[in-house]
């Protein structure tokens, strides 16, 4: 088998086409678009990379947005203030503190200081305890447009065996409810998993989120398996790559993300679809 390509830059690209309309819509029943407060503390680049691009996203599909720049060694304190202005301000639906965050700076709490209707990322425990319910409102944006894409297979995927590699707060265990509420059999796997390799070749869905080119083989990979790869790397020569070694993977995959252009550019859709969600609970608490 050799996988068909799922297409995160296409299909990015037809979201925010709707996306424009629904913004046109809170323009013209509110009188202003929705609104994203973007905070970016220190000097990242990589973090920078993702800013500018959401920003760019942003004003493509016509919603106000904000760039909050932050010293390195910006206090608790003063991150603290500035989330309680944007939580007061009415102009601003969403709010969205790039990670990671300088050291020193204690991620959880600036994270629960977010008011969870304006918490367009979901990592407030508010929204990530409505996924764990299976009644959610914003949902994290990795594992949202993951879902995104695996709706573009076309598959059902009731009952498929779902394996994660990685269990991050962002990406691995909002995956993992996300699958579990799509009533997969899901199986979460990290650095301490025996038999990697055993559970990988039983999965339907294989989603990898670790941070290290090629460490999925193509000889991992159950023949027709839908594989998304979360990862992204540069390598010594500077290109961006993922963590599957993705020729003999996409020989046995059905489905296949790329890197770049999978599920990168469906973060930022998904972002972008939670901004409007934001901006439209906003309305009706405020008629
Ligand atoms: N507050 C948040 N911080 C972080 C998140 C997040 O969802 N919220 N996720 C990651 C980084 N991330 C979003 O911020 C992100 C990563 C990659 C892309 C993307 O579009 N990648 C492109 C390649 C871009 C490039 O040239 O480097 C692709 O894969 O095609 C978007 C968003 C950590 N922090």
């Amino acid at each position: 088998m050799s996988a068909a390509r799922l297409d995160g830059k296409a299909i990015a690209a037809e979201i925010q086409h709707s996306i424009r309309q629904g913004a046109a819509a809170i323009l013209a029943n509110r009188g202003r678009a929705p609104g994203l407060a973007v905070v970016l503390v220190g000097q990242n680049p990589a973090s920078q990379v993702y800013v500018r691009n959401k920003r760019r996203a942003c004003a493509e599909v016509g919603f106000h947005s904000e760039l909050h720049e932050l010293p390195e060694h910006t206090s608790q304190a003063e991150l603290m203030a500035l989330i309680d202005r944007l939580n007061a301000d009415p102009a601003i639906d969403g709010i969205l503190v790039q990670l990671p965050l300088p050291a020193g700076l204690d991620e959880a709490a600036v994270t629960e200081r977010i008011a969870p209707t304006k918490d367009v990322d979901g990592f407030h425990p508010y929204n990530v305890g409505r996924l764990v319910l299976r009644r959610p409102l914003l949902r994290p944006c990795t594992p949202k447009g993951v879902m995104t894409l695996l709706a573009h297979t076309g598959r059902t995927l009731e009952g498929l065996d779902a394996v994660i590699i990685g269990q991050s707060n962002i990406v691995g265990r909002p995956m993992a409810l996300e699958l579990l509420a799509a009533r997969c059999t899901v199986t979460l796997c990290h650095s301490r998993t025996r038999d990697l390799a055993d559970k990988v070749r039983g999965a339907d869905i294989l989603v990898v989120a670790v941070g290290r080119p090629g460490f999925v083989p193509g000889d991992w990979i159950k023949e027709g398996a839908i594989v998304i790869d979360v990862g992204i790397n540069r390598t010594p020569d500077g290109r961006l790559v993922g963590d599957l070694d993705f020729a003999s993977c996409a020989e046995r995959a059905s489905w296949i993300t790329p890197v770049p252009g999978g599920v990168g550019p469906m973060t930022i859709a998904s972002l972008l679809e939670n901004t409007l969600q934001a901006a439209e609970l906003h309305a009706e608490q405020t008629p």
